[in-house]
Formats: C-alpha cells, structure tokens, sequence
C-alpha cells in the first residue's frame, strides 16, 4: 500500500542495503528452505546495531535464484529482511566478476590485476539498481537508509533519483584506493556520482576519506575541503549537484562486550584444545576467510623460516590455520588456496613428524564458540594482511582476552593498526622483520606481553560496534 506521496505507507524508518542479508538461505534435501546465520565482517558487525532499533534489511541471500522462484522474506532476531535475488550469471558477473574480480583487486593495492570488462559493469548497474528499487519498497517517508560497501556504490545516487525524501549514508569497508589506482577504472566518474548521491559518505580511515575528497576534485571537479580528516572528527565536504556531501572517517568495531562474555566462558574448551593440540609451548593462531589480501602465505612462510633457522622448535610449536571458504569460483581465489595448501603440506612434511604435525589447517567455517575458545588457547594471533579495511579478527582477539594472556601480531597495512599501536607490528612486505615480531610475539616476557595486553583489551572495550554505528548514525541525521 502506498501514501499519497507514492511512498510506502508502513515502511521502515532505518533501512540497512548491503550485498548480503545477515544470513544464507540453504535449500534442503527435501526441497525445504531454511535461513542461517551467515558469517563475514560485516555481518557480524551489525547484527547488534539492527536488534536494538526496529529496522529493515535488504540483501542478497547468498545464492543464485531459479527463474521463478518465489523469494520469502524471512524474520529473524527481529529484523524484517528483503531478499534481493541474482541470478546465476548475475552471481558470476556482478558478484565474483566485477565486485571481487574488478573492485576488490583495485581498492587492495592491485595485488592482483584487476579485470576490467564491459558485460561485468552492465550487471553491477543493472543489480545495483534492482538494490536501489527494493530500498525504495521498503523505507518509508523520510527515512534513514544506511547503504554498505564496494559491491553497491551506484546505490547512493539511484535511490535518491527516487526518493529525494530519505536521509543516505554510505559506509565502504575495504579501503579506498588513491586516485592515482581508482583512475584505471574506466567507468571510475560513474562510481565516483554514484557514491556522492548519499548525504555522508563514511571510510574506516582518515586517509580513504582524504583519497575520496581527491578524487572527486580530479574526476569530477567538484570543489571540496581541504582540512585534515579525524576518525569520528574533523569531517570533509564535497559540493556537488547543488548539495554538500559530508565525508568522514569511522572505525568499525566489534561487540567487544559480548565477544568478552562468550570467550570468558569458553575457557575450559580453550584448555582442551592445547591438551587435544599436545601442549605445544608456542600455539599461534590464524582466523580468515580464504582470500589472497589476508597473508596467509606471509605467516607460513615466516613459520617455515622460523623452523628452518631454529629460532622456534617445530616439536614444540603448533600453528592452527582457521580458513573460512570464500569466493571460491574466482580464479585469485582458487589459486591462493592452492598455494596455502602446497605450504601447509611442504611444512608437515618437512618439520613433522606422523603423530605431530606443526601445522592445522581447517578450511571451513568454525562455529562461533569453538573459534572463542580457539582465541582464547592461542599464545599468538596471526593476523598479517597485505591490505584490509579493518579486519574484525584482530579486534575479536583482543575482546576475547580478559585474562591478558597471549599476544597479538598485526599487519600495519589493515585499518585496524591505525588504532591498535601496542600490538607487535609488521610489515608483511619485510620477510626479516615479519620473522623477527612472529618471534618476539612468541618468546618476550610474559610481563611485557601482559602490559600489551592490557593496553589493547581496553581499547577494544572502549571502541566498540556501537560507537561505530551511534558515530555514523548522529553525523547522518545531523548531530554531530
Ligand atoms: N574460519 C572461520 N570460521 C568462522 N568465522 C570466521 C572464520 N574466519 C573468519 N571468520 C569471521 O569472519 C569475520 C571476518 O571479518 P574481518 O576480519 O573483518 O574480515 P573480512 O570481513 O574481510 O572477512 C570475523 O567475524 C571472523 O570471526
Ligand atoms: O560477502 P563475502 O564476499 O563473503 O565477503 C565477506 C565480507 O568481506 C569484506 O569485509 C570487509 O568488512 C569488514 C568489516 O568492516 C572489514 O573488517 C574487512 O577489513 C573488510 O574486508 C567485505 O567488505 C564485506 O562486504 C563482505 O561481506
């Protein structure tokens, strides 16, 4: 049913538009749908934000649609969610193709070559637009609509077109990449448009927000600040179609205090896992969806140079590698499984012993409480990108040790170092260096780590998802 204005008469006031809903629709045996939780950062980071307001979700469900199938919507933790469907090309081409193939390449510092093709384009507007039709279904008369990431940035300006009335916010949560890469894009002013279409326009980083205020001077020539950009503070604008854009920079966290709780209690699984594990000395611990910006391969390589120069003992160190599948259909993916697959075996094979590998690798989704229990065993947590956004894992880690035990090593190349300047910092790049923190990490006093610790479990505390969300929030509707 629709008010005088054309708009829905019963929608939502907050609306969250991002490429998946926060679960996955799995298809039974018996021909029967039923809904999960689905992982991923971004998911995980909202859920607490959406329960605690009364919002709509509209989403992508994780699959590609039949012709003809009927989408449900389902209901779940009490948010009312819109399925959007794709089908199986516009999976391969919108999706894997020009989201994960073209995009994501480009915004992590062309670690590989992005892929630059027409058709891949024509689906990310077509699929963007069908994005921008469902959010205009669902939001009512003035609402907030908080549009999420690389995979939707026409989003922003199609829904305004129509529907001048509601309030656009845009979050990316991988990095914006400096004009300089942005410009290979062929269709580089249509996305730049695209973005400015929202009322804010927020990164995880000051220098991506700083980035975007370039471009749009480059590309578009819109005139913009110039001042120094803050995280929560010290915002940007850009003048452009007759409005002003605000830009900023807002670090996304984690619902440290429940992350705290549920770790806390699943310290008797922790125990568990290093007997089950042979008491090793040293555990140290990766956590990541399979993708090649995440350094896997940095910190197998620095383990087997470890071993190799006996700065650790393979008898007494075991690593667990907890791999979450992801994009497995795109070839950068394939390959880089291949390569962590050829190291893990080259280790075992040459460190091991039958009964002892030093290396475990799941490739699988580990369920919530295990992966605590997991943080909470771990001696040292590995998390050593060439490029992230932010990077939730790190943040989890440290929520999950309120017992100040263990250490954490960071790439200096995710967002999250920004914040996190007491962690054992590496750079991926430099093997000697990544060697040298991995054996810090491992072997410092147990009072220096502790007093890292300490430092780091606070700040997690302190900077949670809700400061994240209620900073982004109050600068859209004005309050800031
Ligand atoms: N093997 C795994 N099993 C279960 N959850 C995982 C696994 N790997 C990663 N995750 C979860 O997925 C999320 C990853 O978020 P983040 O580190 O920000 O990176 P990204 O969103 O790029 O994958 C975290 O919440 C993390 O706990
Ligand atoms: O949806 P997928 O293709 O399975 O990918 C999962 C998510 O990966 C990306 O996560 C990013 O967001 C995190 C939260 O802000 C951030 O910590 C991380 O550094 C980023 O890589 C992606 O941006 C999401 O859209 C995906 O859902």
């Amino acid at each position: 049913m629709s008010a005088p204005g054309g708009h829905p008469a019963a929608g939502a006031d907050f609306v969250v538009v991002a490429n998946r809903l926060p679960v996955d629709k799995r298809i039974l045996p018996d021909g029967t749908n039923i809904w999960k939780r689905a992982p991923g950062g971004l998911v995980t980071a909202l859920t607490p934000t959406l329960a605690t307001h009364s919002g709509a979700w509209v989403g992508w469900s994780g699959r590609p649609s039949t012709p003809g199938e009927p989408e449900d919507a389902p209901d779940i933790e009490g948010i009312d969610l819109h399925p959007v469907s794709l089908s199986a090309d516009e999976v391969a081409d919108y999706y894997e193709g020009f989201s994960n193939a073209t995009l994501w390449p480009l915004y992590h510092d062309l670690l590989v070559k992005p892929v630059f093709r027409h058709d891949w384009w024509d689906a990310y507007v077509r699929v963007n637009r069908r994005f921008a039709e469902k959010t205009s279904e669902a939001a009512a008369e003035g609402a907030t609509v908080w549009v999420h990431d690389y995979q939707l940035q026409l989003v922003p300006a199609m829904l305004r077109e129509l529907r001048p009335d509601l309030r656009i916010g845009f979050f990316l949560h991988i990095p914006f990449p400096p004009p300089e890469l942005f410009s290979q894009l062929p269709w580089r002013t249509e996305l730049a448009e695209g973005l400015l279409g929202a009322d804010l326009l927020g990164f995880h980083l000051p220098g991506g927000a700083e980035n975007f205020l370039t471009l749009a001077r480059r590309v578009l020539d819109a005139e913009t600040s110039r001042g120094p950009i803050g995280a929560r503070e010290c915002f940007g604008t850009v003048e452009y179609d007759g409005r002003t854009v605000t830009v900023g920079s807002f670090p996304i966290s984690i619902d440290s205090a429940n992350v705290a709780a549920e770790a806390a209690s699943a310290q008797e699984r922790a125990s568990q896992i290093r007997a089950e594990l042979g008491d090793p000395e040293v555990l140290l611990l990766g956590v990541d969806r399979l993708d090649y910006t995440k350094g896997i391969d940095i910190r197998l390589a620095g383990l087997e140079r470890l071993f190799a120069d006996g700065r650790l003992d393979p008898a007494k160190t075991v690593m667990v590698q907890l791999a979450s599948p992801s994009r497995e259909r795109v070839d950068s993916y394939i390959e880089i499984r291949n390569r962590i697959e050829q190291m893990v075996g080259h280790i075992n094979g040459k460190y091991g012993t039958v009964a002892r590998p030093p290396v475990r690798y799941l490739l699988q989704p580990v369920p919530r409480d295990e992966l605590l229990a997991y943080f909470r065993a771990a001696d040292v947590m590995l998390v050593t990108p060439l490029r992230d956004g932010m990077n939730l894992v790190a943040k989890e880690y440290l929520a999950s040790r309120d017992d100040l035990g263990g250490a954490l090593v960071l790439s200096e190349f995710t967002g999250a170092a920004a914040e996190l300047s007491e962690a054992y910092l590496l750079n991926p790049y430099d093997d000697s260096n990544v060697d040298d923190v991995i054996e810090a990490a491992a072997t410092d006093p147990a009072d220096d780590r502790r007093a890292r610790m300490r430092v780091l479990h606070d700040q997690v505390m302190t900077n949670d998802v809700e400061l994240w969300a209620g900073s982004f929030l109050r600068t859209l509707a004005g309050d800031a």
